[in-house]
């Protein structure tokens, strides 16, 4: 089960978890502090309402190669290959996404930028995206899914099925179109 006080499964509390995490939240420190100093910048952070140039983007590293990199690291080190199956990776990786859930449940709609949520709640939800996204891209690894190269070409079929200049503004699915 996630840790739902102040402290984490490690019992380590919001502030030591932060001091570890080499200033990658700083950025999103800025941007969502921004969210809370009045109602035009919150405004601002609802979906869609951003422009390009105030968009968050994600450091640069690691690639998705490093992170199946150091979780072959970890599990080759504790002898874990033999539990890594993936079966037993999705499943692990569903019961993340469960626990990326709870944090949102009961809350309602949730702001772009979590405006309301404390530094606690947002670094408990950076550790269970990770989680997700580790066993995600070992469950890709173990079956032999080229991750990166496999979201490029979903993208571009995504792109042909969606094309910009008929779907624009609209969130219907593919099979709604007629033409
Ligand atoms: N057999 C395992 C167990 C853990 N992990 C790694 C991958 C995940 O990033 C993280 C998951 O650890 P936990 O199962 O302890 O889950 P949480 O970190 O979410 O802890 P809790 O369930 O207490 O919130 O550790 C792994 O690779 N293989």
């Amino acid at each position: 089960m996630m840790a739902t006080s102040g402290k984490d499964a490690c019992g380590l509390n919001g502030d030591e978890r932060s001091v570890s995490l080499n200033g990658s939240s700083d950025k999103s420190h800025s941007l969502v502090n921004g969210a809370t100093t009045g109602a035009s910048a919150h405004s601002k952070l609802q979906n869609g309402g951003g422009t390009a140039a105030e968009r968050f983007t994600f450091s640069p590293e690691p690639t998705i190669e490093d992170i199946r990199r150091m979780q072959a690291e970890f599990t080759d080190e504790r002898d874990w290959n033999q539990f890594h199956q993936p079966r037993n990776l999705l499943l692990a990786m569903v019961g993340e996404v469960g626990e990326v859930s709870e944090l949102f449940q009961w809350r309602g709609e949730v702001a772009e930028g979590l405006p309301d949520w404390t530094e606690s709640e947002r670094e408990q939800l950076a550790q269970e995206l990770s989680d997700v996204m580790i066993y995600l891209v070992e469950l890709a690894e173990k079956c032999k899914v080229d991750l990166p190269q496999a979201v490029l070409r979903k993208m571009a079929l995504n792109r042909l099925k969606y094309p910009a200049n008929k779907v624009h503004g609209s969130a219907k699915k593919y099979t709604e179109y007629k033409d």
